[in-house]
């Protein structure tokens, strides 16, 4: 089976199953360069899967579906953002149309995307319509961020989803200084406006020597941002809420000089495995990590026995569309409903751990203000004896990262 073949199948399992793309990767046996070229075709055809489709959809009256419109859509998304020769793109695409529904739709296929490739059908007029398009975002979200940042944020986030990301790393300062690992990878550090953040210029992450003793830890830059903002102090006694795969964790414990006591818990046991590994790899020694459901927290930890809580909750991740573009595939307009009253629900069962004069932080990777702002408002109008120190959203474009929410509230009885 060829690379294309082996995207087409990948895709199907994506579109038409809802597997996880990283997932369905993981389990392609491709090295080298056949494996970036299905990585990038199956990346590339969702992160633009409403233009692609859009082209080729136009075009006809009765629309084939399932697997014949996903293998239109990763062939309209080579012939419109790969150099591959146009005759290659189709004549594979015409023969892996053979291969299903008795070969019925091979025709089609052809004359779709020759039609496509002579012709691409031009954008809409209306702004925000040509936008959801050009940028392949659901209508309700872009207007959802034009209602709460307004029409210049909305489209510089929309952009920058479709635009190459960056690769950010953290020194890890319990293993190495900054200088040290500077000087570990020479010209493959970029000085990120945070200490200890870099972004990776070379091609070859995880075959870096300093990745497996531990020297970095791959991070997002404004991921990076939420262990500042909750401050931890060495000798003191945290709760990492929703704290899988143990990133920021592991980053509290750094700054924390490997001292104190953090308390490491995540819903789902393989996923507490990997704060395991991550904190063997660092070096870290002060994480205690649990399986524990955080709406069961007061069953397990006294109340106010906390100096500091971290819960980094489940959101809808508007702000790593960039990364996640399977999420930007599947994600609906009423996914968030549910994941709303679980944030709040994680923040009831969580507060009263906190001591009095202790730091609570709530973040999200998500760029949408129920599950930000209004969530931190309503839980303070709820509850007086905390108070709101500060809050943040960054912005995706600003950086080039992901997109995040932080908000730092301290009891103050
Ligand atoms: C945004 S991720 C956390 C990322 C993590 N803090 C880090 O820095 O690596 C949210 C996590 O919450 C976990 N989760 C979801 N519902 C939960 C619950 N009720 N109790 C505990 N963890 C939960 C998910 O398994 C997921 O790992």
């Amino acid at each position: 089976m060829d690379a294309r073949e082996i995207a087409w199948q990948v895709l199907n399992q994506v579109c038409l199953e809802k597997e996880y793309a990283n997932l369905a990767l993981r389990k392609v046996k491709l090295q080298g360069a056949d494996m970036a070229f299905v990585t990038q075709v199956v990346y590339g055809t969702l992160q633009h899967y409403r233009y692609v489709r859009y082209l080729w959809e136009g075009l006809v009256k009765s629309k084939p579906k399932g697997k014949i419109a996903v293998l239109l859509d990763m062939s309209v998304y080579q012939l419109m953002f790969l150099h591959t020769p146009t005759y290659a793109i189709i004549h594979e695409a015409v023969d892996l149309a053979k291969q299903v529904y008795q070969g019925r739709y091979a025709k089609l296929v052809n004359a779709l995307l020759h039609q496509v490739e002579r012709a691409p059908r031009a954008l809409p007029q209306e702004e925000t319509a040509r936008l959801a398009i050009e940028t392949s975002h659901p209508d309700w979200l872009l207007a959802m961020w034009k209602a709460q940042y307004g029409a210049e944020i909305m489209k510089q986030i929309a952009y920058h989803d479709i635009a190459e990301g960056k690769t950010w790393i953290r020194c890890n300062t319990l293993v190495n200084s900054l200088e040290e690992l500077e000087a570990a990878m020479p010209g493959r550090l970029e000085k990120a406006p945070l200490p200890q953040a870099y972004a990776y210029l070379g091609k070859q992450l995880l075959q870096e020597p300093c990745f497996r003793n531990g020297g970095f830890a791959i991070g997002d830059l404004s991921s990076q941002m939420v262990a500042g903002y909750l401050d931890p102090k060495p000798h003191e006694t945290i709760l990492d809420v929703c704290s899988a795969p143990g990133g920021k964790a592991c980053h509290m414990a750094a700054l924390m000089e490997n001292k104190g006591k953090i308390i490491a818990c995540d819903l789902h046991a393989h996923r507490v495995k990997l704060i395991e590994e991550g904190a063997k790899r660092l070096h870290v020694s002060i994480i205690e990590a649990k399986v524990l459901d955080a709406l069961q927290a007061q069953t397990h930890f006294s109340h106010t026995s906390f100096d500091r809580i971290l819960c980094d909750v489940p959101c809808s991740g508007y702000g790593v569309l960039q990364g996640k573009s399977d999420i930007k595939y599947h994600m609906q307009s009423g996914d968030m409903d549910a994941i709303i009253k679980t944030q709040e629900a994680i923040l009831e069962s969580v507060w009263p751990l906190v001591k009095v004069h202790g730091v609570l932080v709530y973040s999200t990777c998500t760029l949408n203000k129920k599950e930000n702002e209004k969530q931190i408002a309503a839980f303070l109008s709820r509850h007086p004896q905390f108070q709101l120190e500060k809050e943040q959203t960054i912005f995706p474009f600003i950086y080039n990262s992901d997109g995040f929410y932080m908000a730092k509230l301290c009891r103050i009885a």
